[in-house]
């Protein structure tokens, strides 16, 4: 339904344009409970009172064609011209690891369904320009993406399990990102943050590649990121990888909310035994000599991976488990940490 009101919207002129409202960029969400559709439109703090008045008769005509739609809230905030795009998301929290294959986006994405678990807005970007996994991760690989194409002016995140998603690997075609280099990741990111509707959020969750990068270096330029997350695994010859990750996020004043230690220990499930695998701790080691918080440790575990696999993240496909309630307590330090 959202999608046939997005495309009815598309057909409402802008009053005293000779394009439609979504290309003029004004619109922040569209939300449908049963047969009522909440149109939230963002106008200049300066737009005339007459076209108010006019958005406010052309919308309700147009959507009550839809058959279902029987009524129609407009609710239209003025925004001084300019403001920062973003003010209308809470915090801004990037997940980064020394290197890659430890678990980052599995990291992200569990922990943005966390957060929404506990009743937050939650966001999900998945700026991994070398292995953009998340539209797997959440099971929305091939979903078409609506209104980018058409309009070519504002994207529309997927939702799944309460979250708002974008990938990079629905922007561009796949295996292509991974010769991008500054000015192109720059350009991808902007669009990321100035083009995609994300409504209101408390988190939007940003799932940056390993590494110290142009990607990083972009999201602290373009937006003030509230905090990162240092993703490693257990072994030592992790925590070099981990203390440049650090560094780089140091000198990019970003404040560094914890690190968290992923495929920490393995508990056989025949026999309940456990088995260190990479070794144990190296995390806590590391959060000990810089200083951070550690954030938990999240066991191995064949749920995870096949969660993964299959478009359905653990916290959704096991929420009582005890890697779900790892993930739960990594939600509530970056709670705790942004006194929301
Ligand atoms: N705790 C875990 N238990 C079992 N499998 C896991 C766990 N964490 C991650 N995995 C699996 O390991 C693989 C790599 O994880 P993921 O893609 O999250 O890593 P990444 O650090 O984001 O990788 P990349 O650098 O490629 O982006 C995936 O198949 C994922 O399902």
């Amino acid at each position: 339904m959202k999608d046939r009101v997005i495309n009815e919207l598309s057909r409402v002129f802008y009053p005293g344009k000779t394009h439609s409202i979504i290309k003029e960029g004004v619109l922040d969400d569209v939300v449908v409970e049963g047969s009522k559709v909440i149109v939230k439109l963002k106008l200049n703090s300066d737009e005339k009172d007459s076209v108010v008045e006019l958005l406010k008769k052309s919308i309700p005509m147009s959507l009550k064609k839809l058959e279902g739609i029987e009524d129609v809230e407009l609710v239209i905030e003025k925004i001084v011209d300019e403001e920062n795009k973003l003010s209308h998301i809470k915090h801004v929290i990037a997940t980064t690891s020394g290197k890659g294959g430890v678990g980052k986006s599995t990291v992200s994405v569990n922990t943005a369904l966390a957060l929404a678990k506990f009743g937050y807005k939650v966001g999900l970007l998945d700026a991994d320009i070398y292995g953009p996994n998340i539209p797997t991760m959440m099971g929305i690989e091939g979903t078409p993406i609506t209104i980018d194409l058409k309009y070519k002016d504002k994207i529309l995140p997927i939702e799944k399990y309460g979250i708002k998603i974008l990938s990079i690997g629905n922007l561009v075609p796949k295996d292509a990102a991974v010769i991008w280099r500054g000015a192109l990741i720059h350009q991808a990111i902007k669009q990321f943050l100035d083009d995609v509707i994300w409504g209101d959020l408390d988190f939007l969750v940003v799932d940056l590649p390993p590494g110290t990068g142009d990607a990083q270096l972009s999201l602290a330029q373009l937006t003030k990121v509230s905090g990162g997350i240092i993703v490693i695994t257990p072994q030592n010859v992790a925590m070099s990888d981990a203390m440049r990750a650090y560094d780089f996020f140091k000198r990019l004043n970003i404040p560094t909310i914890g690190v968290i230690e992923n495929m920490s220990y393995f508990i056989c499930p025949h026999c309940g035994a456990r088995t260190d695998i990479f070794d144990h701790g190296g995390a806590k080691k590391f959060a000990n000599e810089t200083g951070l918080d550690f954030l938990g440790e999240i066991p191995i575990d064949v749920e995870v991976r096949e969660g993964g696999d299959k478009g359905k993240p653990i916290v959704i496909s096991n929420p009582t488990s005890p890697v779900a309630k790892a993930f739960e307590d990594v939600a509530r330090s970056i709670i705790e940490k942004a006194k929301i």
